[in-house]
């Protein structure tokens, strides 16, 4: 569910009509942001404290309890002199302040070798804020984007990233650019906008008992976390077997073009797929095996037609195809039965033959970053990206991911899905092919192409946030072969909740 903030504050009003305080639910808040920062942040480092005179900054300041007690060194910055503060806030101060902090062996460390991290809290506005941004709370903005310009902080907004308009989403110049945001019990609908994701940055959802108990009405749009999709991902039974986790045919490649055949064949591997067959024509054949892991059947073909007669349950057809075998691919995607992943070439080729989804044997999945989506349909530049994906659905009965920093997902009679995953690291070239064959594995197991949408989604995001976090990857350094290493570990946090 997704809740203008305007519905946030009714939801809070109606909780403390129960007799819930303000004071608990900020105690829950405020350590649920000290969790999560230590997801990402396992072992402690500096963090620096910046906060404005309401309750946003009151949440600041319980986190950074529960921060400093788990080993980190805190620094303040308030920007408003201690008279102005809301009660409740400086209740809080007066509890945080006398922490001692650092590492003055009063707590159990973890550290490790290499540079410590530098978090900035952002608890300047959320909710309460409107319009414009004023001192002080601009300088402190300013500042905040400042540090994180010329140092390796990692911003953490706190409900909304200061400056963003809390009711229409519209950003101030001088709004926080947060690499993640957690905000407090349900997304809000200015995170959603469009021109929000790059102040947003990663977003996860903090939900407080009291208030997720009374929630009602909103908007029954999603944002996808883990603890939303931990119930999609089937547990195996002990005695499963290789036929069962299904047989995925991919079609892919060409001369220039073989890495992204195998990048999308090696995914599928190791997303747990029983048999992958990645059917190769005679002019790659050879470079493929040579090439690709030892996992991979790879099929010569003299035509791609042959995928229709072959024994699969799940295919993909698409990355670094090319456009020459255009009236194949066109076959194969309307006469095979089984579920589809459609991706990169397949789709500039189906954008010739758009009506053909109409005539569709089986469910497709559409895998479109934006470029492919304005060939798709037109229309789309003039469209936000909700707009896109309703109009695709309304019109198409198949569904639709729609790739970006905020990946969405969209089938007809299901809720529109936001991605919350994901790092800057993931722009370059292959990420997709990495996707299309973790939602073909995904889908081969039994998933519904739209949850398979949605968990794959998740999963690559998850992946490329572990490499740049409790990994040792830098956003740069990130490739799409790297995220195989951090799957594993985002397939475990799914099925944990967590993240
Ligand atoms: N909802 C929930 O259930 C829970 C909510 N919780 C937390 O409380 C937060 C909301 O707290 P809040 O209501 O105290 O408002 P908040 O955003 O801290 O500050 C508002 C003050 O800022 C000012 N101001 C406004 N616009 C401005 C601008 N453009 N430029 C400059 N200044 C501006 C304005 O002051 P003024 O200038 O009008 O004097 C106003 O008084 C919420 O986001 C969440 O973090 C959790 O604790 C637990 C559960
Ligand atoms: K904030």
């Amino acid at each position: 569910m997704i809740l203008t903030s305007r519905e946030m504050k009714a939801l809070e009003e109606r909780a403390f009509a129960d007799g819930i305080t303000a004071e608990a639910l900020m105690e829950e808040a405020g350590r649920k942001i000290a969790e999560t920062v230590r997801q990402f942040y396992p072992f402690p480092g500096k963090c620096i404290v910046v906060f404005g005179k309401g309750h946003n900054g009151g949440d600041a300041l319980v986190a950074a309890r529960h921060l400093a007690e788990a080993g980190w060194t805190l620094e303040w910055k308030p920007a408003f002199p201690e008279d102005k503060w809301a009660p409740l806030t400086r209740q809080n101060w007066e509890v945080v302040r006398d922490i001692a902090t650092g590492p003055d062996g009063r707590h159990c460390i973890l550290s490790r070798p290499g540079p410590q991290p530098v978090i900035i809290l952002d608890g300047l506005l959320g909710i309460g804020a409107g319009g414009a941004l004023r001192p002080p709370i601009l300088d402190a903005t300013r500042e905040i984007n400042r540090l994180r310009a010329t140092s390796n902080a990692r911003v953490f907004a706190i409900d909304l990233p200061t400056g963003l308009d809390s009711e229409t989403g519209a950003a101030d110049p001088d709004t926080v650019i947060a690499d993640y945001t957690l905000t407090i019990s349900f997304a809000k609908q200015p995170l959603l906008a469009d021109a929000a994701a790059r102040f947003v940055g990663r977003l996860a959802v903090l939900p407080l008992e009291e208030l997720s108990k009374r929630a009602s009405g909103g908007n029954p749009d999603g944002v996808a976390t883990a603890e939303e999709l931990q119930s999609t991902l089937p547990r195996r039974n002990f005695d499963m077997h290789k036929g069962q986790c299904g047989r995925v045919g991919i079609v892919a490649g060409s001369r220039g073009f073989v890495g992204a055949a195998i990048m999308s064949a090696e995914a599928c591997v190791r997303a747990g797929a029983g048999l992958i067959t990645l059917f190769a024509t005679e002019n790659i054949y050879l470079i493929v095996v040579s090439a690709i892991g030892p996992e991979v059947m790879v099929k010569p073909v003299q035509s791609y037609l042959e995928v229709l007669e072959a024994k699969t349950d799940v295919l993909a057809i698409g990355p670094g195809l090319g456009s020459g075998h255009a009236s194949e691919v066109r076959q194969i995607i309307e006469q095979a039965p089984q579920p589809m992943v459609v991706d990169a070439d397949a789709l500039n080729i189906l954008s010739d033959s758009i009506h053909l989804l109409d005539r569709c044997a089986g469910p497709r999945l559409l895998t479109p970053h934006p470029g492919e989506m304005a060939r798709l349909d037109p229309k789309s530049k003039d469209r936000s990206r909700r707009e896109t994906v309703e109009a695709f659905t309304t019109r198409w009965p198949h569904t639709l991911l729609l790739k970006g920093s905020r990946t969405l997902i969209g089938q007809r009679d299901h809720p529109f899905s936001y991605n919350t995953t994901g790092s800057p690291g993931m722009a370059t070239g292959g990420m997709g092919d990495i996707l299309t064959g973790v939602c073909a594995a995904l889908a081969g197991q039994g998933l519904s192409l739209y949850d398979a949408a949605r968990v794959g989604a998740w999963l690559c995001g998850r992946a490329a946030e572990l490499a740049v976090t409790v990994g040792d990857e830098s956003e740069e350094s990130l490739t799409p072969t790297l995220l195989f290493r951090y799957l594993g570990r985002a397939f475990q946090d799914l099925r944990a909740g967590k993240g």
